[in-house]
């Protein structure tokens, strides 16, 4: 049994709200299953928590070809039917779905076994899978300002993105020792989400030799399977080894974050949730296929805020000029943090987690308790 099931696969801006929630859950005195997929990036991110209970489900993107099509249809089909048993046997209060391929199975099943459901998009521009499964809502999170149109208002709710209990500023020096750098060196912190981004990470191998020249070290995180990992040492203008360390993933990203003095990065809504949370000002160069181009909305909000500037991947040729003059500016670096400590202030996430609670114990308006479906 699980109070909760949470559909929260397919990349690491997905899974690591689900584990947020579920520890906010656990605090609470709520059990949580995670639904994940059997994609590699979810294995890598669930070995980290052998604490929680995970289980994989079926599904694909949708892809406009025929076999796209086929595929999509087989694996959702798949996952529908594993996403039926699970409920019946975890006979959860609540199903809660943070969108993505893996999501849509889930939510279906839950909405015909008449369990409560409510959805949580993290992207300034809501993704196919939070549109279309809406409807089977009682509740819809979005990030403040977003609208979602053609679904009922009283569905909605204006919320951040969880945040894993760990990502919290860490001491410098703890961070800096971690990965054999300086902690008295100003460093720059590259991130590529949860797959590693090739355009920042060539970026990054020609601009490490420059930022190094100006004392100025990085932490490459490259992604699965896009770089063996290492450290290489340039000198500065005195003569001095300056270190770049590369990792292909990195397992402590509260640790990477406390150790920048100014992140380089894709503008996934996790990682921006994240960068909040510890107080780091940004770089930020938006993936530019994401769907309906969402992550230049999301960069685009953050840089409003004034926590951060935007690049576009057409323009990474100015980057390492514009990333050396703001790393090595101690005012602006200041008055972005301040910024960012105003954002976090803000945060709505309390209230998002009590109204999923009253969800699930049927303690809202808008949110009878569960009709015609009994906890055993
Ligand atoms: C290419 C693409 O479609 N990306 C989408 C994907 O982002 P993607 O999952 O790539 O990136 P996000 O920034 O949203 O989240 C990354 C998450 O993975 C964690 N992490 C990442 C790398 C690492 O080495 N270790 C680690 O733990 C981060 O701490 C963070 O929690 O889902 C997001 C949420 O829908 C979207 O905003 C992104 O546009």
């Amino acid at each position: 049994m699980s109070d909760f099931l949470i559909a929260c696969g397919g990349t690491g801006g997905h899974l690591t709200p689900g584990i947020a929630l579920a520890e906010e859950m656990e605090r609470r005195g709520y059990s949580s299953l995670l639904l994940v997929s059997k994609k590699r990036i979810d294995q890598t991110l669930t070995e980290k928590y052998p604490q929680r209970r995970f289980d994989t489900v079926s599904g694909a993107p949708l892809l406009l070809t025929v076999p796209g099509v086929v595929r999509f249809v087989s694996t959702q089909a798949k996952g529908f039917l594993h996403a039926w048993g699970l409920i019946r046997r975890e006979k959860p209060r609540l199903v809660m779905g943070f969108g993505g391929f893996t999501t849509a199975a889930v939510i279906v099943a839950a909405w015909v076994l008449r369990v409560p459901v409510a959805l949580h998009e993290s992207n300034r521009v809501p993704g196919r899978a939070v549109r279309a499964l809406a409807r089977f809502a009682r509740r819809v999170y979005l990030p403040r300002g977003i609208k979602l149109p053609h679904t009922d208002i009283a569905k909605l709710r204006h919320a951040g993105l969880p945040v894993r209990d760990e990502i919290k500023r860490r001491p410098r020096g703890e961070a800096a020792e971690k990965w054999g750098l300086d902690p008295n060196r100003r460093t720059v912190v590259l991130l590529g989400g949860s797959q590693g981004a090739q355009a920042l990470n060539r970026w990054a191998s020609a601009a490490a030799p420059v930022l190094a020249e100006r004392g100025v070290q990085m932490l490459i995180v490259t992604g699965p399977g896009k770089g063996d990992g290492g450290t290489q040492t340039f000198p500065d203008l005195e003569g001095q080894a300056v270190a770049t360390v590369s990792i292909p993933f990195c397992d402590d990203m509260a640790a990477a974050m406390s150790l920048a003095d100014l992140v380089v990065s894709r503008s996934g809504a996790g990682t921006l949730a994240e960068l909040i949370e510890v107080g780091v000002p940004a770089v930020l160069v938006p993936y530019p296929f994401a769907a309906d181009n969402h992550q230049s909305a999301n960069a685009q909000e953050f840089a409003n805020h004034g926590a951060g500037l935007v690049v576009e991947e057409t323009s990474l040729g100015s980057l390492t000029e514009l990333v050396v003059g703001l790393v090595l500016d101690d005012e602006r670096l200041t008055a972005m943090r301040s910024e960012i400590t105003l954002i976090a202030r803000a945060s709505t996430l309390p209230l998002m987690f009590d109204d999923i609670e009253k969800l699930a114990t049927g303690g809202t308006k808008t949110s009878p308790p569960f009709p015609r479906y009994a906890r055993a």
